[in-house]
């Protein structure tokens, strides 16, 4: 048998962590060797020799955490948001002076989301109007969703690419918040509604039509697969991934 990862979660007693933790604990070919909170030392990694660690942590704790395991010569899957251009910018930099580490930074887990994401993204050519409309748990601390902001940007690339304008908007005046957030030029809502998980649709609007994609992850069960195989393949993909789309021939 080939030897099992050596597999650390951190954020261990959140609602992803605690998820983690129980799908590592059943992969036959992982080993959980630490489950890490808020207070427990980095130095734990190397006492107990994890090779790989699963960030899901907060936004203010993730770019340490990863910093320490690239450092340390390990590979890291990351689920926590915060991910802005200065931080990923400043990660490559770092993994470029550490090139045996692999780092997946992933806005969404789940394969249902990611697969959303990337047809919007291709249906966003062919229409005039796109907008989007993330809902989640009232807990969330970060708003937009990470998701939602990586959607956005994907969007956004396809109808630079595709020479499409920009959405038609005609409003003059508006109370602050009622068109919600633009991301790099698309129109981001965010609910917060007690009883919701995670959820996503993407409005796409053209004359006498709509196309609407929507994702819902019902249960955080829906993230494991893809932490899975984060971890499975970050160790074969060097330097940074963004989107567990990196991983997957999508053909899209
Ligand atoms: N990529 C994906 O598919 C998903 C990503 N997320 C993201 O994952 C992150 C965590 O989400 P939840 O579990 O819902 O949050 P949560 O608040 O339930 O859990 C976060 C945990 O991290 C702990 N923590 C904070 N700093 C830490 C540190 N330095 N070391 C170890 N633990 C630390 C907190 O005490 C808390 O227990 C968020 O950024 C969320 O947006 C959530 C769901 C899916
Ligand atoms: O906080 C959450 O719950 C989620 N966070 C991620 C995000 O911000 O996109 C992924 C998923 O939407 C759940």
């Amino acid at each position: 048998m080939t030897e099992q990862l050596a597999v650390a979660v951190l954020g261990a007693s959140g609602r992803m962590g605690i998820e983690a933790v129980k799908a590592v604990e059943a992969a036959p070919d992982m080993k959980l060797v630490a489950s890490l909170g808020r207070n427990d030392s980095l130095q734990t990694l190397l006492d107990a020799g994890a090779k790989y660690i699963v960030d899901l942590t907060v936004p203010d704790s993730t770019e340490a955490n990863v910093r320490f395991a690239v450092e340390h010569g390990m590979h890291a899957v990351v689920g926590t948001t915060g991910w802005d251009a200065a931080r990923l910018a400043a990660l490559r930099e770092l993994l470029a002076g550490n090139p045996e580490s692999g780092v997946l930074i992933a806005p969404n887990f789940a394969l249902g989301s990611v697969l959303a994401s990337a047809f919007a993204a291709k249906a966003s050519q062919y229409f005039e109007s796109v907008e989007i409309i993330e809902l989640h748990h009232p807990n969330k601390v970060d708003a937009p969703s990470g998701t939602a902001v990586r959607t956005a940007q994907l969007i956004a690339g396809a109808r630079e690419q595709a020479g499409v304008p920009a959405s038609p908007d005609a409003t003059e005046t508006s109370l602050d918040g009622a068109r919600g957030c633009d991301v790099d030029g698309v129109r981001v809502h965010s609910v917060r509604l007690r009883g919701l998980v995670a959820h996503q649709e993407v409005l796409l609007g053209g004359p006498g039509e709509q196309l609407t994609i929507r994702h819902d992850s019902f249960d955080r069960a829906s993230f494991m697969p893809g932490v899975l195989l984060g971890l499975r393949k970050v160790a074969a993909h060097p330097g940074l991934t963004v989107g567990l789309d990196g991983y997957l021939d999508l053909g899209l």
